[in-house]
């Protein structure tokens, strides 16, 4: 499965100003669940810059704060301390009202559960975010998205009509859809049989060759996180590892390529 050429690709256009800095970038970032002796340190202090049109796997044993990282570098949880910029945008402290526009917006997720609406069809399900963030639904890219990932002529269908593979791929087209800073996807493939999840995988990965996405995924998969271009491994809320997984370039100190 390959995405079609000839696709909008990302870059320069919504953000000119901050595009010269990483998609992501993690300071300080620190997590607690509770306090005093029961508190639990699920980050523990990560610093990292992910550069735009970067694929990163975050891997780790249960319980190291790979869900928690998620969570908080998407906006979708508050960190203790530390800062997160996403797109050049600093969200520590933001309101609840603008995070949620800044998620719908300039964010996608893929989980492992694909999360579509059922009552919808594919292709309401794709314009869901266009919608929710009072853009209108573009009929043209709806339709060259489902190209894209391999779903020609299936937009009328509802995601109870589809293999859990053709309903990942609505998820991924339903995160392209708005272009986003950053995609990010929580065990995408944990769902899946392994010939669809490598389909998935290579998918995610053209998304990024090809359009320039910026993907941060957790998994426990070392498979699949072989189609990252780095793996992040967490082991106690911090970083114990970085290595290269595709590619030889050299990272810098601050993750930056
Ligand atoms: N809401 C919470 N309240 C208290 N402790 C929490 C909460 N959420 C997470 N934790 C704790 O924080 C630590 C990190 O949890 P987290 O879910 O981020 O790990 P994980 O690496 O994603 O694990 P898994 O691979 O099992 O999903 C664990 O010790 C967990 O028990």
């Amino acid at each position: 499965m390959t995405l079609r050429r000839g696709m909008r690709s990302y870059g320069t256009e919504a953000t000119d100003v901050a595009a010269a800095g990483p998609a992501v970038e993690l300071r300080g970032l620190r997590r607690q669940f509770g306090r005093g002796a029961r508190a639990v340190h699920a980050l523990r202090g990560i610093d990292l810059a992910l550069p735009r049109g970067s694929f990163t796997a975050v891997m780790g044993p249960s319980g190291s704060g790979k869900s928690t990282f998620l969570q908080c570098a998407a906006g979708l949880d508050r960190p203790t301390a530390g800062s997160v910029r996403l797109g050049g945008t600093e969200i520590t402290g933001m309101s609840e009202n603008r995070l949620t526009a800044l998620r719908r917006t300039r964010l996608g997720f893929v989980f492992q559960a694909f999360n579509l609406l059922p009552s919808m069809t594919v292709e309401q399900n794709i314009e869901l975010p266009l919608r929710l963030a009072g853009r209108r639904p573009d009929r043209r890219r709806c339709t060259e998205l489902l190209e894209q990932v391999g779903l020609d002529g299936l937009g009328g269908r509802r995601p109870g009509e589809l293999s859990g593979g053709q309903q990942q791929r609505v998820a991924i087209a339903r995160a392209l859809v708005t272009t986003p800073d950053v995609i990010f996807a929580d065990e995408p493939t944990g769902a899946l049989d392994t010939t669809t999840a490598t389909e998935i995988l290579a998918l995610l990965r053209e998304a990024v060759t090809r359009l320039g996405a910026t993907v941060v995924m957790v998994t426990h998969d070392e498979r699949a996180a072989g189609y990252a271009d780095q793996i992040v491994f967490l082991a106690e809320g911090a970083i114990a590892d970085r290595t290269l997984s595709r590619s030889s370039a050299p990272l810098s100190p601050s993750g930056a390529r």
